[in-house]
């Protein structure tokens, strides 16, 4: 399956953040998006969703554009994860997993049996089974958003968008994240990534796009595109990139 853009230009009023933008994005595939503070990540995102109407422009799914899909068929395909903010869900845990099942539901239909192993299972894999009657709200920011990575995994949708989903995550959690995040990729989901860490890349084996003035430009491997000139470029700092093993790199900043 496939997530395309095609001639992309995308903003809010008439004004572009983005434009000229092609882009693909398959199933088995890891994209990690790169790009400084308000260079247009979630616009990216949120356009690519349909929440968004391009201001020029396609965005395919499976070569059909994405206003032309049921809302429902959509859902079950394209999940997203946004960036980490308090939602004002005031239900248990178990209840906000289980929405994600939402999208494989009949009309009027509620949650059966398989619909809660499948929400425990999502659970499990995050660590936050002792969370699950907990009240949402109740929950810390970094809690919430392994909560709200759990809803998307239990939809099984086949493409992911994740803006930013480690951000508010202690040290262990980030990492599970992203084994969570080569897990899925080794099950066939097609995953896109925002990140503010370009190890992050690294780790995945992953491919990289990066938004930069005002377009989405240099998609390759990892290896390939993060060099120290490009990281200056992006974010105006020194950072060394070096071999960790025989083939992974690193990022190690200059302070
Ligand atoms: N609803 C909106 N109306 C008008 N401009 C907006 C709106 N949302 C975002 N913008 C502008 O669009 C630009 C891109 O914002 P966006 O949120 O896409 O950046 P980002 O790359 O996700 O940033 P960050 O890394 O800080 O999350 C910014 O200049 C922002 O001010």
């Amino acid at each position: 399956m496939k997530l395309e853009i095609q001639n992309g230009k995308f903003g809010y009023g008439g004004n572009a953040v983005l434009q000229d933008v092609n882009f693909e994005l398959n199933t088995g595939e890891i994209v990690c998006l790169l790009g400084k503070n308000g260079a247009g990540k979630t616009t990216l995102f949120k356009s690519m969703l349909g929440v968004l109407k391009p201001l020029s422009g396609s965005i395919l799914l499976n070569g059909k554009p994405i206003e032309h899909w049921n809302r429902q068929q959509f859902a079950r395909l394209v999940g997203y994860i946004p960036q980490a903010r308090s939602l004002p869900f005031p239900f248990t845990v178990m209840d906000v997993v289980l929405f994600g099942r939402t999208a494989h539901l009949s009309a009027f239909g509620s949650p059966g049996k398989r619909d809660r192993i499948l929400a425990g299972e999502c659970m499990d894999l995050l660590n936050i089974t002792h969370l699950q009657h907990r009240t949402f709200t109740h929950l810390s920011g970094g809690e919430q958003q392994l909560v709200i990575i759990a809803r998307a995994l239990a939809q099984q949708p086949a493409f992911l968008i994740m803006d930013e989903p480690t951000s508010s995550l202690d040290f262990g959690n980030q990492i599970n994240i992203i084994r969570q995040v080569n897990a899925l990729k080794n099950n066939a989901l097609g995953i896109m990534m925002a990140t503010h860490s370009p190890d992050h890349a690294f780790m995945c084996n992953a491919n990289v796009a990066v938004v930069h003035q005002g377009t989405l430009r240099k998609a390759g491997h990892a290896n390939d595109i993060i060099s120290e000139q490009v990281l200056k470029e992006i974010y105006g700092v020194d950072v060394k990139v070096r071999p960790l093993d025989d083939t992974r790199l690193v990022c190690v900043p200059e302070v």
